[in-house]
């Protein structure tokens, strides 16, 4: 065993007992309070440039499976434990979380008193952080983290490079890749959608010869104005065909629609969120991973509605347009990990689709009724 150490920009720090690789690393330490769902969280691109620390107490009892990644190749920066366990227990399990993190070169630190080290992120809210060995003097490791800029390209890491196709025989679906995460690309396929995944740097024009029955905005990691690529597309999408955004998706369409984003003091990151229909009255409970949100003022002077919010914090939840079949939310409808209460908004996507495309069909008989 290896001691390594754990240090905070604001001068705190920890010391505890290394796994996963050995490798250093330096990012944004971010915490979530999920009780399950390791590998899912671990293997999410939203988390690029991050070290989370997990505040349930006991990590890796069930392993790791081959089922549950959403992603090929975890973008995570680090993993913060109390414990992890080395025998798990689980008929899926095939490799335990050390053998994972180390495999794919990510340092895990445990023996952490992940109640202080939360504390400490709620009450400074989000900084960097260095996972490192016992080596570094800590006033070395501040001058370097005082001297390291963290990186705002996230998204160009983690989304695909070239497009492909996932053939359905059902609606055709853009699914604009920002760093998606395999429970979007399964809740599609699941209702027979004919999905292409394209980077998230493609144009309108491009997205427009593919002949998208509905668009889908993924999730993704950092601030959502370091996409504005992304942002000038979406403008030229909404009001063409039916759009659902998810998580960055839902942020980049608030931009693209004239509201504004702020970085929240730490975020939301976990599985029990609760969230206010504003239009049913309902709670629904989910899964949620993000630390910028729309800023509820900036809405009044747009054509977007709010639909939902937390109940923990009010801040933007969901939204709608006015005028055309767009709609996000912040959280995670396919929840992996997480609650399943609003995996039935795939089905209100799908549907929008249907009705906008009796509608056109409507105005083409019309039109061919009139000449
Ligand atoms: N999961 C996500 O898509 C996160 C969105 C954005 N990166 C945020 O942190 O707010």
């Amino acid at each position: 065993m290896s001691l390594k150490q754990l240090v905070l920009e604001d001068g705190s720090y920890f010391v505890g007992e290394g796994f996963g690789s050995d490798s250093e690393s330096i990012g944004e330490i971010v915490f979530n309070t999920g009780m399950t769902g390791y590998q899912e969280i671990i293997s999410d691109p939203s988390y690029c440039g991050q070290i989370v620390t997990f505040t349930y107490p006991l990590v890796g009892n069930y392993g790791i499976n081959r089922d549950d990644f959403e992603s090929v190749d975890p973008a995570i920066l680090g993993v913060v434990v109390k414990e992890h366990c080395d025998t798990p227990s689980n008929f899926r399990s095939e490799e335990t979380l050390d053998q994972f993190l180390e495999a794919k070169d990510i340092p895990g630190i445990a023996g952490i008193d992940t109640r202080k080290l939360t504390k400490i992120i709620r009450r400074h809210g989000t900084m960097k952080a260095m996972i490192t060995s016992m080596d570094r003097p800590v006033s070395e490791v501040l001058e370097i983290l005082n001297q390291t800029k963290l990186p705002i390209d996230q998204v160009s890491q983690v989304s695909t490079i070239k497009p492909y196709v996932v053939p359905g025989r059902g609606c055709r679906i853009v699914l604009m890749d920002f760093g998606m995460k395999h429970g979007i690309l399964r809740e599609l396929t699941k209702r027979d959608c004919h999905v292409t995944v394209v980077p998230y740097d493609t144009t309108a024009q491009e997205i427009d010869r593919l002949k998208p029955d509905g668009i889908m905005l993924t999730n993704g990691p950092g601030d959502p104005k370091n996409v504005p690529e992304a942002i000038e597309t979406i403008k030229e999408l909404i009001g063409q065909v039916p759009v659902f955004g998810i998580c960055l998706g839902h942020q980049l369409i608030a931009l693209a629609s004239g509201a504004d984003t702020a970085k929240m003091k730490f975020g939301h990151r976990g599985s029990n969120q609760p969230v206010k229909d504003l239009k049913n009255g309902k709670t629904y409970i989910t899964s949620q991973n993000h630390g910028y949100s729309v800023s509820r003022e900036s809405l009044e002077a747009t054509d977007l509605e709010l639909t939902q919010t937390s109940l923990n914090d009010e801040s933007v939840e969901g939204l709608a347009h006015r005028l055309h079949p767009v709609f996000s939310v912040q959280y995670h409808p396919e929840s992996s990990p997480g609650p399943e209460d609003t995996e039935n908004l795939f089905d209100v996507f799908l549907e929008n689709i249907q009705a906008d495309k009796k509608q056109q069909k409507e105005e083409a008989t019309c039109l061919n009724a009139q000449i």
